[in-house]
C-alpha cells in the first residue's frame, strides 16, 4: 500500500491537506520549523499532532549529533507529544546507534537524512520504520535517486522487513512520480508540490469543456442534480 505524507509545519497548508488530501502523516525537520518563524516549537506540534488525530502520524526530528543526546531528545519528544510519535533519526555514525537502541525499546524511528543505499541498508536492520531517503539532495549532488530507491527497496523485501521508504526532498512533481516507480512505499511532500499536481491549466480546460456541453444540453448553471 502506498503512502503520501506532508512536509510541512504550516498550519493553513495542513488543515487543507489533512481535510481535502488523501495524507496518512504529517513531517517536519528544523529548517521547516524555522519557515514558521518565532513560534513556540512544542505548542505547533502538538497543534499538527491534534490536527492529525489518532489516524495519522507524525514524524520530529532529534538536533542533537551524539548518540547518548539523540535518546536524551528521544525521551523527551514523546513524553510532549505522546509515544506514538515517530522520532527522525539522521543515519549518520552517533544516529545508527540511537536508532537501534530506540527501535529495540519499542520507539517508532524515521531514518532520515539518507543519501546513499549504504545508510537506508543500515537503517533498515537498525529497525526503522521508515527510511526518509533525500530526493532532490541526491540529485543535486549527482546521485541517482531512483537507483538508491531501488536498491533499498530490493534489500528491505529481500530481508523480509516491515520498513517502508518515505522519499523526501522534493521540488517538483516529476520527483514525486520517480520515486513512487522506483520502489518508494510513500512520499512526504511540501503543499505545493500537491498543488502543482493538481494546477495544470489542461485540467481545468477540460473540466469546463464538459461543464459547457452539458449546458449545452440543460441550459446555463444545470447540473445533474438539479435537472
Ligand atoms: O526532512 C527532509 C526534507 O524533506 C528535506 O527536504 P529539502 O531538501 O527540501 O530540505
Amino acid at each position: 500500500m502506498y503512502e503520501l505524507m506532508l512536509d510541512t509545519a504550516n498550519l493553513e497548508d495542513l488543515k487543507e491537506g489533512l481535510d481535502s488530501w488523501p495524507v496518512v502523516g504529517v513531517t517536519s525537520n528544523p529548517t521547516i520549523l524555522k519557515e514558521e518563524g518565532g513560534i513556540d516549537v512544542y505548542a505547533r506540534l502538538r497543534e499538527i499532532k491534534a490536527l492529525c488525530g489518532k489516524k495519522r502520524s507524525l514524524h520530529v526530528q532529534v538536533v542533537s549529533t551524539a548518540t547518548d543526546a539523540i535518546l536524551e531528545e528521544a525521551r523527551h519528544i514523546l513524553d510532549q507529544l505522546g509515544k506514538d510519535t515517530f522520532i527522525k533519526v539522521p543515519v549518520s555514525a552517533a544516529g545508527l546507534p540511537a536508532i537501534k537502541k530506540l527501535s529495540a525499546g519499542g520507539v517508532n524511528v524515521t531514518a532520515t537524512a539518507i543519501y546513499s543505499t549504504m545508510q537506508g541498508m543500515l537503517a533498515v536492520l537498525a529497525g526503522a520504520k521508515y527510511i526518509a531517503v533525500y530526493f532532490n539532495r541526491m540529485e543535486n549532488n549527482c546521485t541517482d535517486p531512483t537507483r538508491v530507491i531501488a536498491e533499498i527497496r530490493s534489500f528491505i523485501d529481500g530481508s523480509g522487513s516491515d520498513a517502508k521508504i518515505l522519499a523526501a526532498s522534493f521540488k517538483n512533481a516529476a520527483q514525486v512520480v520517480s520515486a513512487y516507480a522506483s520502489g518508494a512505499q510513500g512520499a512526504t511532500v511540501g503543499a505545493d508540490i500537491i498543488r502543482l499536481g493538481l494546477g495544470m491549466t489542461s485540467i481545468d480546460s477540460a473540466v469546463d469543456g464538459f461543464r459547457k456541453d452539458f449546458e449545452a444540453i440543460h441550459g446555463a448553471g444545470k447540473t445533474m442534480s438539479t435537472i
